[in-house]
């Protein structure tokens, strides 16, 4: 994959919105606003607009018992899940296998309305990072989505409006290994996830709508996803 035309641009990205997803909401700045909390998912968001188009940043930060940050990339990465989680989606194809943790998707999601239908096209990439503040602790995984070009599927020539997202989903996890010296058990286990979005929907929509759609979506989004996770692995071994 390395000699591979995006790879210089999938470097750049991932490695700037990994450096970005492990800050603080303290430390990215002013402007954030919680706009949902649920247990222990805090939401974030910036209200920002380019071109009168909203646009806002948002991070979730969020803690799950049960679970491996691989096990949550894992599930988040690979196609043959997403229809199971992601409750916004019409259609999925893989354009592009660059490489076993490397994809490029197309996939268009249900109209929301009074917007008209999106699509995005966008590059996948699964990652595993040394734990830096924990030399033998578990590894840090992530998975960055970033909206590319294709000359086979140029951008708004059909029906659909095409996005421009970049999304960072990055996974610490916690062993709390038992007193007694027994085997691990995924009670021992927790994750740490921290979701970055940034959506441009690509052609006006009214604020207020988008604001509404924000709002409503993402904490869904979520809950349902990590609620995913954990059924799908709960009577798994742990995957690492
Ligand atoms: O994390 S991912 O990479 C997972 C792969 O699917 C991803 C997440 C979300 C989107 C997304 C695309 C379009 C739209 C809007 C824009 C105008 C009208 C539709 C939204 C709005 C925010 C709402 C939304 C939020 C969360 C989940 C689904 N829907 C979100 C795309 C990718």
């Amino acid at each position: 994959a390395s000699q591979h035309r995006l790879w210089p641009e999938i470097e750049n990205v991932v490695k700037s919105q990994v450096n970005m997803a492990k800050m603080g909401i303290g430390e990215c700045g002013a402007g954030w606003q919680l706009f949902a909390e649920d247990g222990e998912m805090k939401m974030y968001r910036r209200e920002e607009e380019v071109d009168g188009m909203v646009c806002d940043p948002l991070k979730a930060v969020h803690v799950v018992k049960g679970i491996s940050g691989h096990e949550v990339c894992h599930y988040f990465f690979n196609p043959q899940y997403r229809y199971d989680w992601e409750s916004t989606l019409e259609h999925m194809t893989v354009l592009e296998t660059i490489s076993e943790d490397t994809l490029v998707f197309l996939q268009t999601h249900k109209r929301i309305w009074p917007a008209s239908q999106r699509e995005g096209l966008f590059w996948s990439h699964i990652r595993k990072l040394p734990n830096e503040k924990d030399r033998d602790g578990p590894d840090i995984w992530t998975v960055v989505n970033n909206s590319t070009e294709y000359s086979e599927h140029p951008a708004n020539n059909g029906k659909c409006v095409r996005i421009f997202l970049t999304v960072c989903l990055l996974c610490q996890t916690t062993v709390d290994p038992p007193k007694d010296g027994t085997t691990l058990t995924r009670d021992n286990l927790s994750c740490k996830i921290t979701y970055c979005s940034v959506v441009n929907p690509g052609g006006w929509a009214p604020a207020s709508v988008l604001r509404a759609v924000y709002k409503r979506e993402y904490p869904k989004f979520l809950k349902r996803f990590t609620a995913y996770v954990k059924n799908q692995t709960k009577n798994k071994p742990i995957m690492f």
